[in-house]
């Protein structure tokens, strides 16, 4: 469709834009990224024919775009300049209406119903019909692109160079419009090729990303192959992580800021938890970074409090968040700052434990109930009802943990908590073989992120040795402390 091969080009004598080769095809769309200064507005200039080049060629459907006429040109590329400079008023109909002259003959003097639907149609697209009458001068910043790019669109043009199209937008218009100029790609083989700013709009919504760094290709292929934390940090000079979209498989970037020196000291100790019949509740001096399988802010977070609440043990509800979202409301806790789990053991029965490495301590926190045991390896032999009878268990570290760290501890939380189930003998009702836990465990795995780096958490490994000694001791005290409550034992 779109052919650039080696163009050099810019203002004056030194090129701004250096050896630029690259390849779109019919429905794609291209995102070009690059720090300020790098050339990319100077690309699309020289794309669209606004700037010369100097070297290099420029091919559309396999003709040189120099031998198109103007008007030939424009009705094969549409482009949406960074600035617009409109030194006369025009009303928002007549400025979208501007957009079909490449289709006219004579100045407005073949007005035709395809022109008068086209116009329609951007105007709806963008979202700005109802802005038609009045003048753009009048228009906010945000409304006016949406004027711009509806004059692009109007053009019908096969091929639209947006240069920012997002300028300007409030979050829900980028995504309308960045909807809108994708739809168009995909149902009508629109090919895009537009600069952006912000790098995850540009990862979200482009097929293949563009990076450019003083003048030239940084790198050029899929959002997955470009965002990746080496090439944004070399080239924009920013720390970055990247992480996934929670919905889409297109990376994102986050910026990590230096805010060391602001970052509150604090660690985490045995003080801080207390017990009552209600719950049990971990107060944190900061916010720790979490993963866990809680009922309310599961998953991953930065969390201040902590609660493992105490229902009895024919608890039932419809919906579990809910009931327990308006709990924590109830009870005075922050539900934007509080991880809650429930379990039916009385949660005076808890069994907190502060354990001391090298590195710092871990504190770990167990509640057991077994009634619901299960061997993991018959569950598929045997049917169950879900209930409350559960082995909670927290996982506190004083220290700083990568994200593979936390799944680490996780796993060897429960291989502690396995053994312990072990030791105990305590067994599946069901088989009568030793439980490896029960229907309705929850973990929760908490940091402070401050303090040493612990990279790891695997059972050899500094931190691993303590969380496996720890959940082993807190939990087989939490089943004998079960089993005494049950009268099994004395
Ligand atoms: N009209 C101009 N005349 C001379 N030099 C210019 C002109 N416009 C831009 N330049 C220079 O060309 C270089 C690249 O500018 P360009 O606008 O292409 O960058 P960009 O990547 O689009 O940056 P930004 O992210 O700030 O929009 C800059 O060093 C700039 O100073």
């Amino acid at each position: 469709m779109l052919d650039v091969t080696n163009i050099t080009g810019g203002y004056g004598k030194e090129p701004v834009v250096k050896d630029v080769s690259f390849h779109v095809h019919k429905g794609e769309v291209l995102g070009i990224l690059g720090p300020n200064g790098s050339g990319k507005s100077t690309l699309i200039k020289i794309i669209s024919g606004i700037l010369p080049k100097i070297r290099g060629s420029i091919t559309i459907d396999g003709q040189d775009a120099s031998l198109y006429s103007q008007k030939e040109f424009a009705r094969k590329v549409a482009v949406l300049p960074q600035l617009h400079a409109h030194a006369f008023s025009h009303s928002v109909l007549e400025t979208v209406s501007l957009g079909r002259y490449p289709h006219q003959s004579g100045i407005f003097s073949s007005w035709s119903d395809e022109d008068e639907q086209a116009v329609t149609e951007a105007l709806t697209l963008t979202a700005i019909t109802r802005y038609k009458d009045t003048l753009i001068d009048l228009l906010s910043g945000g409304e006016q692109q949406r004027v711009f790019v509806a004059q692009a669109l109007a053009q019908e043009a096969p091929i639209l160079l947006l240069d920012e199209p997002t300028n300007h937008l409030d979050i829900a218009h980028q995504q309308q419009l960045l909807d809108t100029i994708r739809r168009q790609a995909v149902d009508k083989g629109l090919t895009v090729i537009s600069v952006f700013h912000d790098i995850n709009l540009a990862a979200m919504y482009c097929d293949r990303l563009l990076l450019m760094d003083e003048g030239r290709i940084a790198k050029i292929g899929f959002p997955q192959d470009v965002i990746i934390e080496a090439s944004i940090q070399s080239v924009y000079k920013a720390r970055v992580r990247t992480q996934p979209h929670p919905e889409l498989p297109k990376p994102q970037i986050t910026l990590l800021p230096d805010m060391k020196q602001e970052k509150l000291s604090f660690t985490v100790n045995r003080e801080d938890f207390t017990t009552s019949s209600e719950y049990v509740v971990l107060h944190a001096g900061g916010p720790l970074k979490t993963l866990s399988s809680a009922v309310h802010n599961p998953g991953l977070g930065w969390y201040r409090t902590f609660i493992n609440r105490h229902v009895d043990l024919n608890y039932n509800c419809d919906d579990v968040k809910v009931e327990m979202a308006s709990y924590l409301e109830q009870q005075g806790f922050s539900g934007a700052d509080t991880v809650g789990m429930m379990t039916a053991v009385a949660t005076e029965h808890v069994e907190i434990g502060e354990y001391n490495g090298e590195f710092g301590t871990v504190l770990i926190a167990v509640t057991a109930g077994i009634g619901n045991a299960v061997d993991v390896s018959e569950a598929l032999t045997r049917d169950r009802e879900q209930r409350i009878g559960t082995i909670n268990t927290w996982v506190i570290v004083n220290g700083e943990l990568p994200d593979e760290a936390f799944i680490q501890a996780m796993i060897t939380a429960t291989e502690a908590k396995t053994k312990a189930l072990q030791t105990e003998e305590v067994k599946d009702p069901l088989t009568g073989t030793i439980a490896t836990g029960t229907s309705t465990d929850s973990l929760l795995v908490a940091a402070t992120q401050q303090g040493e780096h612990l990279p790891y958490a695997g059972p050899i490994t500094p931190l691993g040795k303590l969380i496996g000694h720890g959940v082993y001791d807190c939990t087989v005290r939490a089943i004998r402390e079960y089993k005494k409550a049950k009268g099994w034992i004395n």
